[in-house]
């Protein structure tokens, strides 16, 4: 199968540069590479750019110098169609589920919504909710739950569901487990490698925890004193 990577090419990120003032530098020329359905484990000391790092990869902020690569694609040469495909197919899931669902809504009908946008057919809506509920391992019942009703392992499961609708081909997983219970981590993280391995997505996997790190990737890196070291 063709597989496309990403990839960070000697890019470095300051904040608050400007004429007048040499601004705050997070991290400088850093260079990785993320393969289909593999992880990248990124950790670090807290403050040192990891989750800034996370999003200048998926293209949510640009670096100040050095280019993303998805394939041989340079991001900043992309054009609007391009842009718009490399945004859905690379995926962030963010740290403490709670926020990503609205509260006065019922899980289905958020799910639903997600499937609207994509402009899934109605008559395909339940077959895919239901394959996606398998995916990630939860009983239709969580349907006609609102989120306040799901535990904080649950909803970072359906999280993880929503993203997997988009069909991505990669997800910057940044600190996935650090807001669950220590009871739920482990299952949380084998659900992440059974989804990977089903779908071959890519995974940067951000965390403080080296146990983690090591469990999940393929290849990873510290982050600290603004530099990327490579790790064996
Ligand atoms: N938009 C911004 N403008 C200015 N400074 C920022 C901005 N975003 C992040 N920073 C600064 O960049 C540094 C790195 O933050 P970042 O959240 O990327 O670190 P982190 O390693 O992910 O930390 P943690 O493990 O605590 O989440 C911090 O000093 C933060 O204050």
């Amino acid at each position: 199968m063709f597989s496309i990577s990403l990839r960070a090419d000697s890019i470095s990120k300051t904040y608050g540069k400007g004429l007048l003032s040499k601004g705050k530098c997070i991290f400088r020329e850093v260079s990785f590479e993320i393969r289909s359905g593999e992880t990248f484990g990124l950790m670090g000391p807290s403050g040192e750019g990891k989750s800034t790092l996370g999003r200048v990869i998926a293209g949510l902020e640009k670096p100040t110098y050095g280019t993303v690569y998805y394939g041989s694609s340079p991001l900043p040469e992309m054009n609007k169609t391009e842009h718009i495909t490399f945004r859905r197919k690379v995926q962030i899931m963010f740290q403490d589920p709670t926020g990503a669902f609205n509260p006065r809504k019922k899980i289905g009908s958020s799910v639903f919504d997600v499937l609207k946008l994509l402009q899934i057919p109605h008559i395909e809506h339940a077959s895919k909710t239901k394959e996606m509920l398998m995916t990630i391992g939860l009983p239709e019942e969580v349907l006609s739950r609102y989120p306040s009703q799901l535990s904080g392992g649950q909803l970072q499961r359906l999280e993880l569901g929503r993203i997997l609708l988009l069909e991505p081909e990669y997800i910057v997983l940044d600190e996935p487990t650090s807001a669950l219970d220590v009871s739920v981590q482990a299952q949380t993280l084998h659900m992440l490698k059974k989804v990977q391995a089903e779908k071959s997505i890519g995974y940067l996997l951000i965390s403080h925890d080296e146990a983690v790190i090591r469990f999940m990737s393929d290849s990873c890196g510290l982050l600290e004193n603004r530099q990327l070291r490579l790790i064996d």
